[in-house]
Formats: structure tokens, C-alpha cells, sequence
């Protein structure tokens, strides 16, 4: 809501791709590549567990320049590197735009972990993700409270919380009420 034109184009695509006769499904999610995108940027923003899972090192190695003894226990800070600017142009902005075309590259983008034990819920998730975010956009217009921004300010429980929660107002659109009846 804080970035309509981003809803605009996403909504653009679903109206596009998937028509007016079917709600967003699981089959219909590869040819949203936008809305792929707008869940890849939200979370390298807003990464639900900023510091994954703690990690033991079974061996004496070196990460990163630093010596680590075997025993140590590791976490790996995703928050900070997916606001890192050496990784990622004009970081703490909200740009889907960059996923388009991209390439996954390692360690710069890890909401789930890397490696063996990275989160096997992932596809899971992001079909989820996916097919959730795009049926409320195909379905609803949504509006801020008073025209008030969204407070983005983020509090770290054991998952990442927002400090407030949100409040939106959504409307049904018009052609989509018989397909919601
Ligand atoms: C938005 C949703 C989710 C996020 C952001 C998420 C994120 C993560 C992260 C960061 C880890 C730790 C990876 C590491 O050790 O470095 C993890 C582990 C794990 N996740 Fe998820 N997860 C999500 C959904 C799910 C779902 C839907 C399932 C199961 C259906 C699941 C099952 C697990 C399990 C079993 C582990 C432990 C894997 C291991 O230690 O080998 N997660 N997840």
C-alpha cells in the first residue's frame, strides 16, 4: 500500500495473465514473474527470521577472514546482508524491479538459509506467499487508514515483528463478486 504503482503493475499482470474468470492458483503462479518478484524484495527487506538459525561449527574453519574454533556458535546476520550496499543498489528501498532477470547469487540473498540445512519448507512457502498475496490484489483495492503510510518500523522477537500492526481498508472489485459469492 505504501507503493501503489508497484500494486498497480502487479495487478496489471494478474488481470493479464490469468483473466477474470479464475482466482489466482498454484498453476498460474510461473507466469506471475512480477508478483515473484515483489515477494523477493519483501523478503530481502523484511526477512521473517534475520538471523536464520543458530549454526555449531563441527570443525576449527575460517570464515571470512576469522578464525573459528569448533564448538562455536554461528548466526548469519541475512537482515544486515540483504541491506548490505556493496550487494544490492539503494538497499532500503522497496524495488521489485531488481528481481526481474535476476540471477541468484549466493549469500546475498537468504531469507530460507543456504545449504544442507536451509529451510525445507521453501517451495512450500513461497507458493503460499505467492498465491495469497496475488488473490488479495486480484480480488481487493486496498486503501490506507486516513491516507496514512504504513509504518514499516520492524521489532525483533524471536522472528522479526512489525511494531505496529497493519491496518488497511479493502473494497471487493467489482467484477471479481460473483467469482467470491
Ligand atoms: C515464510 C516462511 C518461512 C521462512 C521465512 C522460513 C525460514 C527458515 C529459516 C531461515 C530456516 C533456518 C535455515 C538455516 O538453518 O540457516 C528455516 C529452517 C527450517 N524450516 Fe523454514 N521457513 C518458512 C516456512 C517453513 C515451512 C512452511 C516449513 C515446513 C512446512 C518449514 C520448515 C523448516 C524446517 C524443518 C527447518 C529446519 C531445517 C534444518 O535445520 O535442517 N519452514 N526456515
Amino acid at each position: 500500500m505504501n507503493h501503489p504503482a508497484v500494486v498497480k503493475k502487479a495487478r496489471e499482470e494478474l488481470d493479464t495473465q490469468i483473466g477474470r474468470d479464475h482466482l489466482v492458483e498454484e498453476s498460474d503462479i510461473s507466469k506471475l514473474t512480477f508478483l515473484q518478484s515483489i515477494n523477493l524484495e519483501s523478503s530481502r527487506l523484511y526477512p521473517v527470521n534475520p538471523l536464520l538459525a543458530p549454526h555449531l561449527s563441527s570443525a576449527d574453519c575460517t570464515i571470512g577472514g576469522y578464525d573459528v574454533p569448533a564448538g562455536t556458535i554461528l548466526f548469519a546476520n541475512a537482515w544486515a546482508i540483504h541491506r548490505d550496499p556493496t550487494l544490492w543498489s539503494d538497499p532500503t528501498s522497496f524495488k521489485p524491479e531488481r528481481f526481474e532477470n535476476w540471477k541468484s547469487e549466493a549469500y546475498t540473498h537468504m531469507p530460507f538459509g543456504m545449504g544442507r540445512r536451509a529451510c525445507p519448507g521453501e517451495g512450500l512457502a513461497q507458493r503460499v506467499m505467492a498465491v495469497t498475496l496475488g488473490s488479495f490484489i486480484q480480488c481487493f483495492e486496498w486503501e490506507k487508514v486516513d491516507g496514512k503510510d504504513i509504518d514499516m518500523a520492524e521489532k525483533m522477537h524471536t522472528l522479526m515483528c512489525r511494531v505496529e500492526p497493519i491496518e488497511a481498508m479493502c473494497r471487493v472489485r467489482p467484477h471479481m463478486v460473483d467469482l467470491l459469492s
